[in-house]
């Protein structure tokens, strides 16, 4: 059996030196699609940030993308990265420049050098994303839902065996946050691993999957019904 892409064994988390989230247990495989939803403030985006080298994990045993996060050293943290799509709420994009020069620019930070292959590589996630004919748009001339599906496109331009969503949707309607997912759930159902943290409990009953909520200092699988 192959190693799983994120174990997590008797992990807690802290955040300047109080007990953010105690206990975790969680174990992700290829494909799976897990949600981490909780109220402002439980600890989902401390629970992110120790997954992507944001935040130095201190007590319990974590392994991510062949990545041992007990260990990790600084100089790690850019690799590990590579391995990983991470998505924010505020899209994070470059404003001084169009969609295409902001995945180049990724691209080129990354090791990328044929210019042919990364044009390639950009129009690949853009069409993912249904975002093909806009890459010369900047980012102030699409709106959010779209800006949001860009940053996505970035997030795949390295292939990532992860994807670390924390609130995609927090900054759009619900309309928008319905577009955003449906690109999720594609990757998802292509193949694509994919942990996301979200308070938006309208998606969650529209798109169920395993749901870990964060609650007064602890992490539990919550059991949903299929309707
Ligand atoms: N840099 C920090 N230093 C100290 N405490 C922090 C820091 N960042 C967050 N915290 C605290 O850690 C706890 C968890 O915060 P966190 O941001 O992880 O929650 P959250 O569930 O993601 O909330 P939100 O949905 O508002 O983003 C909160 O009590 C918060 O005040």
């Amino acid at each position: 059996m192959s190693t799983p892409i994120l174990q997590l064994k008797d992990v807690s988390i802290f955040q300047g030196g109080s007990l953010v989230l105690s206990n975790i247990n969680l174990e992700m495989n290829k494909g799976d699609f897990v949600y981490l939803i909780g109220k402002t403030g439980s600890g989902k985006s401390s629970f992110m940030k120790t997954l992507y080298g944001d935040l130095p994990l201190t007590e319990g045993e974590g392994s991510i993308v062949d990545f041992d996060l007990k260990t990790l050293k600084e100089k790690e943290i850019p690799f590990l990265r590579r391995k990983l799509g991470v998505v924010f709420q505020d899209f994070k994009l470059l404003p001084d420049r169009n969609i295409n020069d902001n995945l180049l620019f990724v691209l080129k930070a990354t090791g990328w050098k044929d210019k042919t292959k990364m044009t390639t590589r950009v129009e690949e996630v853009l069409t993912k994303v249904d975002m093909k004919t806009k890459g010369f748009k900047f980012p102030h001339e699409i709106s959010g839902g779209e800006q949001q599906r860009v940053a996505i496109a970035r997030a795949l331009l390295n292939h990532p065996e992860l994807i670390l969503a924390d609130e995609p949707t927090g900054n759009l309607d619900p309309q928008t946050s319905i577009e955003v997912m449906e690109v999720l759930q594609e990757l998802s159902k292509n193949g694509n691993t994919i942990l996301m943290a979200t308070h938006d409990y309208a998606l969650l009953l529209k798109y169920p999957r395993k749901t870990l909520k964060c609650d007064e200092n602890q992490v539990y699988e919550v059991v949903q019904r299929k309707s």
